[in-house]
């Protein structure tokens, strides 16, 4: 085992990015809800840059940039409304578990230790992945960033996690592939584990200095 599992007793995930390669289902209903406001298409890499707070700031960002302007409040609810649409009609289609990820759940999950899932992709997105992937029954417990009132980087939904399990915060791993997961990991006292290969507005996510980085999440076990 890692090193940075000493002393853990609950491991959380971020979903997009850090399990799952999710940008090509999520530019496709980018695009479609673009091309039904009559706007240009992002495309996956631009897209990959707007991932990391949420569908409602994806459309945002995807209007902004289409736009060349900030979207009116109609325009962002009508093209949120219609990107939930889309990615619901088929959200994983496209999506892929990145190398190491079902090695490493299983190993945790054979040595006992509970496993949660934090993200900031709607709630109800969740299940229907976990479903098609195979990892249903993976997760002791899921958070989406509709589920609290706030969403990563605030501490709150790990908060919520190691309150849930009785846990203090210092025995608590969050991995993530963003400074959203490394900021909301520091904030509410977890331990904290990047991964280089997600997406994190195409920064380096070592500069939010994480307490550990693994290429590969087959390293930690
Ligand atoms: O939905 C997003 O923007 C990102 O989701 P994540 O928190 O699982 O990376
Ligand atoms: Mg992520």
């Amino acid at each position: 085992m890692h090193p940075i599992l000493d002393g853990i007793d609950l491991v959380a995930f971020d979903l997009d990015g850090t399990l799952i390669d999710s940008v090509p289902d999520l530019a496709a209903a980018v695009d479609a809800t673009l091309s039904e406001l009559g706007l240009p298409e992002a495309g996956e890499k631009k897209v990959s840059l707007w991932v990391g707070n949420g569908a409602l700031k994806l459309v945002e960002r995807a209007l902004a940039d289409a736009l060349g302007e900030t979207p009116s409040s109609e325009r962002l609810a009508l093209g949120h409304q219609r990107f939930l649409y889309h990615y619901g009609r088929d959200v994983g289609s496209r999506t892929r578990l990145y190398p190491g990820v079902v090695e490493a759940l299983d190993a945790l999950r054979a040595r006992g230790l509970p496993l949660a899932l934090v993200t900031n992709k709607p709630f109800a997105f969740i299940a229907p992945l976990l479903e098609g992937l195979g990892l249903a029954e993976h997760f002791a417990l899921c958070l989406g960033g509709d589920s609290l009132p706030e969403k990563k980087p605030h501490p709150a939904p790990l908060l919520h996690l190691a309150s849930h399990f009785d846990l203090a915060p210092s025995r608590c791993l969050m991995v993530g592939d963003s400074r959203h997961d490394i900021a909301a990991g520091r904030a509410a006292g977890f331990r904290t584990l990047a991964v280089p290969y997600g997406y994190n507005h195409g920064e380096p996510v070592q500069a939010s200095g994480p307490d550990g980085m693994v290429e590969s999440l087959a390293e930690l076990v």
